[in-house]
This record gives C-alpha cells, structure tokens and sequence, in this order.
C-alpha cells in the first residue's frame, strides 16, 4: 500500500490504537448531513466523498489497470459515480454498473452522473470486466439509506454484490458495505454471504463512524474502516450527540517505586465446580480466571475452587492462594464469581450478591441467576446499597437475563448490552465480535480490539479474571472493562503467527 503520508488530510486511517473516536447512529448522522447540507457546501459533499474514494483507492491498489464501481440508485451510487469520474481523470480505465435513472436520481446524483459520462467513464450493463488481484472493485450500491425490503435471488443489485463478492480485487465499500446495517453490524435480509469474501475489503465511512461498522458481523464486512468528514464539524450542533465510542489502547496506570502488592488489590476467584458433583471437573476455568488476573497486575490473588478441598496445591502456581469461600473477607478487593461455577456456584451466590463490594459475574453465576428470581432481586439490589458489579456475559448468557434469545441479542447488540446495564444497574460486557461495554449513565464503548483466535475455550474466563486485575487495581469499572476487554483483544492481535492460542498461554501473557 502506498505510504499514507501521501493521503490528504482529509482521509484518515482509522488506527486501531487510538481508540476514542465517536460513533452516531444513523438518525443522527442524517441530521448532521442536513445540517451540512443546509450550509450548500461547495464543492457539494457528494463531490467530496468521491474525491476521497478515489484517493482511498488509489492508495489501496497504486497498481491498479482498472477500476470498477458497481453503483445503486440512490446517494450512495452518486458518491461511486463521482469517484468514477475522479478515477478516469486519473488516468485509470473505469468502468461501472449504475443501477439509477438519470430521470429519477437526486440533483447531486445527476450531476455525478454527468462527471462520469463527461471524463469518459465507461458504463456496463453486462458482466463486468475481468480484474486481477493489482485492480480495485468499488461498492456503492447501497449505504445508510438501505431498507429491510427483500430481494429476488435474480435482481440485478442482488447479482453485483456477489460478483464483488467474488471479486479477486480488494474491494472498498463506499459509506458502508452494502447490505450491512449502520446501527446494528447486521446484514440485511438476503444480503450476507455463508463463506468470506475472497478478496480482501476496506470501508471509506462519509461524514460519521457507524458503530455497525465495529460488531456483530461489521468487522468481517468493513475490513479496514477509513473515515472522512467531508469538512464537516460534527460538533457544531448539541443534537449531534453519538451513541457511543470506539475503544482503543488503554494503559494502565504507572507503578510508584515506593509501592507494595496491597497498592494494586485483591482479586479472589470463586468457581469450579468438582468432578465428584455432576462428573465434570472444572476447577480449570477458575485458575484460568485467577492466573490472569495474577499476570495483569493485581497484589495478591485468592482462589476459591468449589471442590470441597479436593484441590489442595497448585504447584504449577504457587503465587495463588487457595481460600475456603468462607474465609474470604467480600469487603476487600474485587471477586471473581462463575467460572467453572457450575450448579454448585448457584450456594455462594446470595452470600456474594449481598456481601461482595466490587464483584464480577461471569458464565455460570450468570445462567444461575437467569433462573432464579430471588438471585435477581439481588443482583439489581446492589446498585441501590453502594455495591458495584461488572457483568460479562456472551449472547446466550445475556440472552438468558434478558428473557429473549441470542437472536434478538445480536441484532442490536448495543442495544441488549445497555438494556441488560438498565435491568441489573451493572457494567455489561457482552461479548462477541466487536464487544460492547454498557454502564448506565456512561456512553457504551464498542471494542476494537480482538480476533476469532479467542473463539477457543477458556478465554472468556481469562476476560474476566483480567476486569478483576483491573477494577482491583484502582479503575472505575467501565474503565475497567474497558481496558480488559481491549487488551485481550490486542494480545490475541499480537499472537505469533502459526502458534495455538491457548487460554493458558493467554492468561500468562501480559
Ligand atoms: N446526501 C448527500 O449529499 C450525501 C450522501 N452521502 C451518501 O449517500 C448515502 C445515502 O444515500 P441515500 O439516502 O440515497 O441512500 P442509499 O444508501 O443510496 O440507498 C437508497 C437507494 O437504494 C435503494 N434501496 C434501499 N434499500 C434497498 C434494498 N433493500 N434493496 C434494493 N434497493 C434498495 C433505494 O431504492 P428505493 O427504496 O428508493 O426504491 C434507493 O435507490 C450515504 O450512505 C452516503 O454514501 C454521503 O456521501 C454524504 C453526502
Ligand atoms: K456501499
């Protein structure tokens, strides 16, 4: 890829690492575009967004013989045809498919329209032309504008979204990737394909980040996210307010030299449940949330194995301390509850509910509390007497609080997070491609760390002996989250190539 120094300003990575950014949905960025466009900006910001496409482009493929543009007939398919006629001023052999009328199209449309035709862009209404790996394939066929409507399997847009999902070109989404949906990251009725696409993607998003560009199925969709404000300050009105923001790296706070392992907290892990109960050992989970919250910085780290004492010595970490539940002190430090919980977890639950200051509710302590009605009163109790509690569950646990299924938890996944938040007055981590971070009266965080090496057992009890490390240690608990959550994800980022991640590699890692 070309040096990106050598983009304007006005096109901008997105880094990883920065972290922060705002995310607006997209009834607030339609305000924002009619504000921008009240204020008749010139050039138009149509114009705009093609001009940065076409830099974009030009940066993604420099060795590119042509370019192709599959472009729908509303706004998005006139930000595709202005970066068209940008392409063929640049010398690159341009070719599109435009699914619009001229008699029908916006103004801005029409005139993009017009540019195309006048720099000698090619229109198509056949197979589009053979491309090669160096080339570049545009999508802007559909953008914040999609609606639910279903398509038939022979409708012309429905054919050139899988040729650009066959494309060996990378492919860069204009706006969004079509079909993807800008508040949610879910794909749209008959939109979304079973395998990947072959090509690699990157998204250019106009105006605003879209928070659906960040989870559910947007990170596989968007690839690399870019974004643009076309010159528009979005903080020229109070209404434009996002919806969330976009996590990043996080450190954690620098050790005094004259400090000692009561500066940084306790964590005590409650779980694992014994083989002699059900025939499923699984004190596992359990030292894998503790030995992770040993490795990321708290003081001292107890262990309360729901075993009855059938663990007695763990020689491979002497640094854990094992307690009996009854000898744990729940004014102190933060405890971790559930992993490898079991049934036997649901017994310690209203001592922990009603006792434990800072407490972390995880796996089984969650589905326990699902059932049972009492548990719930408890949990939501808390807020009300100055307890704090981080909940981290996945879709099917969040699921289970709720009282709806993983279905509906993934199709709007900021939503189910602030809800279950609202329900349980607790931070929420719902976890999942792109997690997301609901505390109530904070704005949510969408993660952007992470990848699908952490789909393998035992991460998430990693997860949450690491929120432990880090509430123990002194941060308020969305922050907490916050960065536990970003620095999984990055250490699964940073994994050597070629090598298992493993939950026991990762919980050592720091
Ligand atoms: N205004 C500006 O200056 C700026 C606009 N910008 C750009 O505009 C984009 C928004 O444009 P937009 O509002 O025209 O919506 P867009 O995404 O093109 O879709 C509408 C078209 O798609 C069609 N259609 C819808 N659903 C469908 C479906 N399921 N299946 C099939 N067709 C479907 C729908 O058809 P209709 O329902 O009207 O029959 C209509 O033709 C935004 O994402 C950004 O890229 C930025 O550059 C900033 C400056
Ligand atoms: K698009």
């Amino acid at each position: 890829m070309r040096s990106l120094t050598a983009l304007p300003p006005a096109v901008r990575r997105l880094q990883r690492a920065a972290g922060g950014q705002p995310l607006y949905d997209t009834a607030t960025t339609r305000l924002i575009e009619a504000h921008a466009l009240d204020a008749a900006p010139s050039p138009s910001l149509m114009q705009r967004a093609g001009a940065a496409l076409a830099q974009l482009g030009r940066a993604i493929a420099p060795h590119a013989r042509q370019v192709w543009l599959a472009c729908g007939a509303g706004n998005n398919g006139g930000d595709g045809l202005q970066a068209a006629a940008a392409f063929q001023a640049a010398g690159y052999a341009t070719s599109v498919h435009w699914l619009g009328d001229p008699q029908r199209c916006s103004s801005d449309t029409h005139a993009a329209w017009l540019a195309a035709q006048k720099a000698g862009v090619r229109f198509l209404d056949s197979a589009p032309p053979a491309l090669d790996a160096q080339d570049l394939a545009v999508d802007a066929l559909l953008g914040i504008g999609a609606s639910t409507r279903q398509l038939p399997p022979n409708d012309p847009l429905v054919q050139l979204l899988q040729w650009l999902h066959l494309c060996p070109a990378p492919v860069l989404c204009a706006d969004l990737p079509t079909g993807l949906q800008a508040d949610t990251g879910q794909y749209l009725p008959g939109m979304a394909f079973e395998r990947a696409p072959r090509s690699p993607r990157h998204t250019l998003s106009f105006l605003t980040l879209k928070p659906g560009l960040f989870t559910g199925a947007g990170r596989d969709a968007a690839g690399e996210v870019w974004w643009d404000d076309l010159g528009v300050d979005l903080n020229q009105h109070p209404d434009h307010r996002p919806c969330a923001q976009l996590g990043g790296a996080m450190a954690l706070r620098s050790r005094a030299h004259a400090s000692h392992k009561g500066s940084y907290g306790d964590v005590a892990v409650i779980g694992g449940e014994g083989l002699y109960l059900r025939g499923m050992g699984m004190g596992g989970a359990a030292v894998l949330a503790a030995t992770a919250a040993l490795h990321h910085g708290a003081g001292r780290v107890m262990l309360a194995l729901l075993d009855e004492g059938a663990c007695q010595l763990l020689p491979q970490q002497p640094e854990l301390m094992l307690r009996q539940v009854s000898a744990l002190h729940w004014d102190q430090g933060v405890v971790v509850c559930g992993c490898g919980g079991g049934q036997a977890v649901a017994a310690v639950l209203p001592q922990a509910l009603e006792q434990a200051h800072r407490l972390v509710l995880d796996a089984d302590a969650l589905n326990a509390i699902a059932t049972d009605s009492a548990l719930q009163h408890l949990l939501a109790s808390r807020a009300h007497i100055g307890l704090h509690t981080i909940l981290t569950p996945h879709p099917l646990e969040a699921a289970r609080l709720l009282g709806s299924d993983t279905t509906a938890v993934q199709a709007d996944r900021l939503q189910a997070a602030h809800q279950l938040s609202q329900q349980t007055s607790s931070t929420v981590v719902l976890k999942g491609s792109g997690s997301i971070i609901a505390s109530p009266h904070q704005l949510p965080c969408i993660n952007g760390s992470g990848n699908a090496l952490l789909a393998t057992a035992g991460t998430g009890d990693v997860l949450a002996g690491m929120v432990g490390a880090a509430w123990a240690q002194g941060l308020p608990p969305h922050t907490a989250a916050q960065w536990a959550v970003w620095r999984h994800g990055h250490l699964a980022e940073q994994w050597p190539a070629g090598q298992a991640l493993t939950a026991g590699a990762l919980a050592r890692c720091s």
